[in-house]
C-alpha cells in the first residue's frame, strides 16, 4: 500500500508531537525507532486514522484519513502496546469472530474464518481461552488474528515485543515476517527491525533518518549516546 504524508503534523495544544512531515512509504516492512517521546506513536496513529493531522494530510492509496475516513480506516489494523486491552470478548474465538460478524457473516462462515485465521498464526489451541489466560506473546498473536481477519492492507505494531521473553519475541518476530500484509513496526527492540530495508528514526518529533535497518540503528545509537 502507498502511505503518503504531505506536510502532516500533530499538535496537542502548544505541544508538538510530530513536526510537519512529508514522506511516502510502500515497502512491505517499515521499522520506526527513536527515544521515548520522539513521535513514533503519533506517526503511527496518523497512519491508522486514530489521530487527525493538525495540518497537512495523510493518504492511504490516495484515500484521505480525514475526508475518506471510513475507507481509509478499513485499510489499517493496529496492534496496541497492550494488546490485552483490545481483546474485548471473553473467548479468543469470539473476539476474532467479531470482524466477520460485523461484516454480516453468520454461524458456520464466521467459524470457518476464525479457524483459518487462528491456524494461520499457529494459535488454534487458544480458541477457547480467555485473554487473562494468555502469555504476552500469545496476546500479541491473538490480537494480530483479530486484526488480520478484517483483511487490512497494512498492520501497525506498537512495540510488539515489549516485555516478551526470548522465545515469545522470536515467535512474534516470525509472525510479522510471515505476514502477507504490509507492516509498520515501532520498536525499541532493534533486533526486530535490523534487517528491514526501510527504517525511520524519529527525534524530538521530527524524522531525522530514513534508510536501512543497520544505518538507522547506528544513527539511533548516536542520538541516544550509547
Ligand atoms: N494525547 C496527548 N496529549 C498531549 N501530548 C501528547 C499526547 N500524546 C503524545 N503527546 C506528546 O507527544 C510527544 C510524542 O509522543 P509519542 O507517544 O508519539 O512518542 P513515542 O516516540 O511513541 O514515545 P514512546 O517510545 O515513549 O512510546 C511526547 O512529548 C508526548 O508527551
Amino acid at each position: 500500500m502507498h502511505i503518503r504524508f504531505q506536510q502532516a503534523d500533530l499538535r496537542y495544544g502548544d505541544r508538538t508531537a510530530l513536526k510537519p512531515l512529508t514522506l511516502e512509504l510502500h515497502e512491505a516492512r517499515v521499522g520506526v525507532i527513536g527515544l521515548n517521546g520522539s513521535g513514533k506513536t503519533s506517526f503511527a496513529r496518523l497512519i491508522a486514522g486514530l489521530a487527525k493531522p493538525s495540518s497537512g494530510a495523510v493518504t492511504l492509496d490516495g484515500l484521505d484519513t480525514v475526508n475518506d475516513e471510513k475507507a481509509a480506516r478499513a485499510k489499517t489494523g493496529f496492534i496496541f502496546q497492550n494488546p490485552g486491552n483490545q481483546i474485548i470478548l471473553p473467548l479468543i474465538r469470539e473476539d476474532v469472530g467479531l470482524g466477520p460478524k460485523s461484516r454480516g457473516l453468520a454461524g458456520p462462515d464466521v467459524d470457518r474464518q476464525v479457524e483459518d485465521t487462528l491456524a494461520r498464526f499457529g494459535i488454534s489451541d487458544l480458541a477457547e481461552r480467555r485473554p487473562h489466560e494468555l502469555s504476552g506473546g500469545e496476546l500479541q498473536l491473538a490480537a494480530l488474528a483479530a486484526v488480520c481477519i478484517n483483511r487490512p492492507d497494512v498492520v501497525i505494531f506498537d512495540e510488539p515485543t515489549n516485555q516478551l521473553d526470548l522465545r515469545n519475541r522470536a515467535r512474534v518476530k516470525a509472525a510479522i515476517e510471515g505476514l502477507a500484509e504490509q507492516a509498520v513496526v515501532i520498536s525499541h527492540d532493534l533486533d526486530l527491525i535490523a534487517d528491514y530495508s526501510r527504517v525511520l528514526v524519529f527525534h524530538e518529533g521530527a524524522l531525522v533518518f530514513d534508510g536501512s535497518g543497520d544505518a538507522a540503528t547506528a544513527r539511533y545509537r548516536e542520538i541516544a549516546g550509547c
